[in-house]
């Protein structure tokens, strides 16, 4: 049977209430028809006739003072309009029935009390015991989760902000005498956790609120949910469903997920842009003259030499590409930051008042050799070894991209920046790189000293070793010395594994520089002091023993120039050689030379010269000439040997 408003009576012909607390039997206006055959059998699982003493006399107690004045007043019954529809829509939601006795056991009104319509007598307000008792929490006795019947309410969605009960499907009017027992605890609904209150929600409820409960005439709609935490990653407000929300992480967690989760897609997007942006910066650009290959030793040219040779552009000047190679239209190129004080002309190391620390780390101390260098050879370093070549920008190397990038921001910049607190760990002052021969590593090592506006010394391990290991050890340390003396510089030692190693002719001297080297590396004549930078390079990275490996603080492998390198190095190349060969022609070209390195490269564009007639009276190359000069010139590195080095930079590399 439905219950329906018909069905009520108005309050003040509802009879007096009396509940006989003394025993647990009903009083006789309570008296239940009871079926034949014994005892009333419970209707539903919690009704059970025994409530103990206490519990019914605090009920008793707090409704008699709740209600005292209500059982007084008139009553006026809410219209029909003022239920929701849904009230009557599903009859198990409805009211509870009546009891079937002549009397409910407790004041219904106590379930009206501050619902829209009705009068509440005192304390009221939908906080009054219109609330869930259960989120009352200070009550003495645990009271019923809010029900009419104050049986456990199976459906948690509606247990706060609810100025009344639900009764759960399954759920009508009680019809046992006693209250049912407490439902089991876990069905109490604790205090909401902060945060949570009446104006939260413990549930996403759907922002238009449900429909009007039924029963108890249309209860005030839910409070809206809260406004969805911040979603950084832009998804849409989930829909809520009538479903308890898992519990809700705490703003900070979620808020922060939210951010490390856009923060992250933002930061991959911004790396993917910025490397591209950053690459661009490197891209291949033309020629401006052609530079010295920078042998060992190049005979200054009577000491004309102008400072180090390697001035790097104010900071933020941008520039037309400087370098020898185009890449198309001119890129902006913007120098590196200038290391230091422009250097004078280099001189023979006059007596130079101590130099002010420049921006960067590389400070630049005070260029006194170091104690117990032989002053000969102090300035045959100086003269034979400084480089004079052009500065080399990031832009003079094809190719290389992420290389390039790798260096300027685990070398240059570090070396360039200010300490960032006084003993804070210092910028590495050695690099080693590796990979086949002509590949531009000593290239690479002059772009170095062109960006941090350093003097560049260069050294080739076999020129050393030949004079014999005194007098190569005595050269080492010169050289060492003479990087001292003039800070900051770049000391290029090339074929590194030439000082190590038995060279293939097994000349003994060989080994014997290990020491010396690794004395220099070690401070000992100069180097790792500030604004002395150490660049090795070697094609046989293998020769180096550890000792000898674990003194270069970064080690990079340079590879071979890809296609799109291999192009711009031929083009400039035959453009040097007043040769233009056409889109399809570079093509193959590019296509031919697989494997070669940029030295090659170079190699056999200058062969392809020789092939088109004496010098001075060539005709300009053609195709052909290039063609005939690849018979000739081929890649030196073996498919093994570049394994070698990819293995060996699986295991010392730093990778890039
Ligand atoms: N990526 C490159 N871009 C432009 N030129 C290059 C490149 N790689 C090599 N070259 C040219 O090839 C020649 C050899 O380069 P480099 O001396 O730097 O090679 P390397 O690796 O030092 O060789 P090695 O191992 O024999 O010392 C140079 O003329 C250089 O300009
Ligand atoms: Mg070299």
């Amino acid at each position: 049977m439905h219950w329906t408003p018909e069905h009520a009576q108005p309050l003040n012909q509802w009879p007096e209430q009396h509940l006989d607390v003394s025993s647990t039997t009903p009083s006789p206006a309570h008296k239940l028809e009871l079926p034949p055959g014994g005892r009333q059998r419970c209707h539903y699982a919690w009704a059970h006739d025994d409530i103990s003493a206490l519990t019914a006399s605090n009920l008793l107690k707090r409704y008699a003072e709740k209600y005292s004045g209500v059982l007084d007043s008139p009553y006026e019954r809410p219209t029909l309009g003022g239920y929701g529809d849904a009230a009557f829509l599903n009859g198990a939601k409805g009211d509870p029935e009546p009891w079937p006795g002549p009397e409910t056991p407790y004041p219904l009104a106590s379930l009206h009390e501050g619902l829209p319509g009705t009068k509440s007598g005192s304390g009221g307000g939908s906080g009054g015991l219109g609330g869930s008792p259960v989120l009352a929490g200070n009550l003495p006795e645990p009271l019923y989760a809010g029900n009419a019947c104050g049986g456990p309410s199976a459906a948690p969605e509606y247990a706060t902000g609810y100025g009344g009960g639900y009764l759960a499907p399954g759920y009508c009017a009680q019809t046992g005498a006693a209250l049912p027992p407490p439902p089991p605890a876990a069905l109490l609904q604790p205090p909401p956790p902060p945060g949570y209150g009446p104006s939260g929600s413990l549930y996403n409820y759907p922002a238009g609120g449900y429909a009007a409960q039924p029963g108890y005439g249309a209860l005030p709609p839910p409070p809206a949910p809260p406004p969805a935490p911040y979603l950084t990653s832009g998804l849409a407000a989930p829909t809520p469903l009538p479903t308890p929300a898992p519990p809700r992480p705490s703003p900070a967690s979620y808020g922060f997920q939210g951010v490390a989760e856009a923060g992250v897609s933002l930061k991959r997007k911004a790396t993917d842009e910025g490397a591209e942006v950053r690459y661009r910066k490197y891209a291949f650009e033309p020629a401006k003259a052609p530079a010295a290959d920078g042998a060992s030793y190049p005979a200054a040219d009577n000491g004309e030499c102008r400072g180090n040779g390697f001035r790097a552009k104010p900071p933020g000047a941008g520039e037309e590409a400087s370098g020898k190679y185009a890449g198309g239209v001119p890129l902006k190129v913007l120098g590196s930051p200038i290391y230091g004080p422009q250097l004078e002309p280099f001189e023979k190391f006059p007596e130079r008042a101590p130099v002010p620390a420049p921006r960067g780390g590389f400070a630049v101390p005070s260029g006194e050799p170091p104690k117990g260098v032989d002053q000969g050879a102090l300035e045959l370093a100086t003269s034979k070894m400084v480089d004079c070549g052009p500065p080399v920008q990031w832009a003079d190397v094809a190719g290389q991209g992420a290389l390039k990038a790798a260096l300027e921001e685990e070398l240059v910049w570090p070396l360039l920046r200010p300490p960032a607190y006084p003993g804070s760990p210092r910028p590495p002052r050695t690099v080693l790189l590796f990979g086949p021969r002509g590949a531009g590593k000593a290239l690479l090592g002059r772009c170095l000293a062109t960006q941090l506006g350093a003097t560049l010394l260069r050294l080739r391990g076999g020129t050393l070793v030949a004079p014999g290991a005194a007098e190569g050890a005595r050269l080492l340390q010169a050289a060492f010395a003479a990087a001292r003396c003039r800070p900051p510089a770049v000391l290029l030692i090339s074929e590194l594994d030439a000082l190590l190693s038995a060279r293939d002719d097994g000349t003994a001297a060989a080994g014997a520089l290990q020491a010396p080297l690794l004395a220099c590396l070690d401070g000992g004549c100069g180097a790792g002091a500030d604004g002395v930078l150490v660049v090795g390079t070697t094609s046989r990275p293998a020769a180096l023993d550890e000792a000898t490996r674990r003194r270069f603080a970064l080690r990079f492998y340079v590879t071979l120039p890809d296609g799109p390198a291999r192009g711009q190095i031929l083009q400039r190349a035959l453009a040097q050689q007043g040769c233009a060969l056409s889109e399809r022609e570079l093509a193959a070209l590019v296509q031919g030379t697989q494997g070669f390195s940029g030295g090659e490269l170079g190699q056999l564009c200058q062969q392809a010269a020789a092939g088109a007639g004496l010098p001075g009276l060539q005709r300009p190359i053609s195709y052909k000439d290039v063609e005939a000069a690849l018979a000739k010139v081929g890649p030196r590195a073996s498919p093994k040997d570049l394994d070698s080095f990819v293995e060996w930079d699986k295991m010392y590399g730093f990778g890039h």
